[in-house]
């Protein structure tokens, strides 16, 4: 399959901060986005434990603070700017050398509207983590699958045509994922699988030359599958 895979992975802080004379208080939502055209060898564009340093430096400089005081300017944008550039310097270069992108938000997580997301639980383990990390245990997941109509932006979510919707819920829930797919079940795997599996039938409104599937483990994680399938 050609196309490129991203995974991003969501911090929240809780901070104020004053702007144009105005003191503002927010729950913050920092997401870094990784994103690469190959993946290694066990599925990853890199492994979301790697990112642990940057909830650290978050917990540490901006979680409960006045940022005013922290960073030079205390915009998104100018949080975002801070954030980019401790992680080019601080994370493994492995790492860096894929960072795309950091974005800052505030206010508290949306739901996704009635049709645009699909949720199934299933268990899954996955190889060629590092000895002792917890996702080489068997353990489960509420996934979540949708669509984001604007790819690495913030996603627009579009409606789930009914068929995937159903392949997901009824070929999914309940599965260890490592007994239905020849794969190991990272989300970039999966996201990629289920490009292949919507690029595969005729289905009106999907359109593969620029089809993202997005899938997300936990409620700070995703990967995603962007363009045509092979
Ligand atoms: N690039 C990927 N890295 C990881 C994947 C993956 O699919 N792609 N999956 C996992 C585990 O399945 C894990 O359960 C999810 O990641 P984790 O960072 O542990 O997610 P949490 O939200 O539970 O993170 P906390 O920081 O512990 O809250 C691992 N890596």
């Amino acid at each position: 399959m050609s196309g490129k895979w991203r995974i991003g992975k969501l911090f929240r802080f809780e901070a104020t901060r004053e702007l144009s004379g105005r003191r503002d208080g927010h729950s913050f939502t920092a997401e870094i986005v990784l994103a690469s055209e190959a993946l290694t060898g066990p599925g990853f564009v890199a492994d979301f434990g790697e990112l642990a340093p940057v909830k650290k430096h978050i917990d540490a400089v901006l979680d409960h603070r006045m940022l005013n005081d922290v960073v030079p300017d205390p915009s998104d944008e100018g949080i975002a700017e801070h954030l980019r550039g401790w992680a080019r310097d601080h994370l493994p270069a492995a790492v860096s050398s894929v960072l795309q992108d950091v974005r800052i938000r505030t206010g508290r997580t949306m739901s996704p509207p009635a049709g645009t997301a699909v949720d199934f639980g299933a268990t899954h383990w996955l190889e060629g983590l590092p000895p002792g990390h917890q996702c080489g245990h068997h353990h489960g997941h509420t996934y979540r699958v949708f669509l984001p109509a604007s790819g690495p932006e913030w996603p627009a979510p579009v409606n789930l045509p009914p068929s995937f919707a159903d392949y997901l819920t009824s070929g999914l829930d309940g599965q260890v994922l490592n007994d239905v797919f020849a794969f190991n079940p990272t989300c970039e795997h999966l996201a990629e699988h289920f490009a292949k599996w919507l690029a595969e039938r005729d289905i009106a409104g999907i359109d593969e030359e620029v089809l993202t599937v997005r899938v997300s483990e936990t409620e700070s994680t995703w990967g995603e599958h962007e363009g045509r399938p092979a």
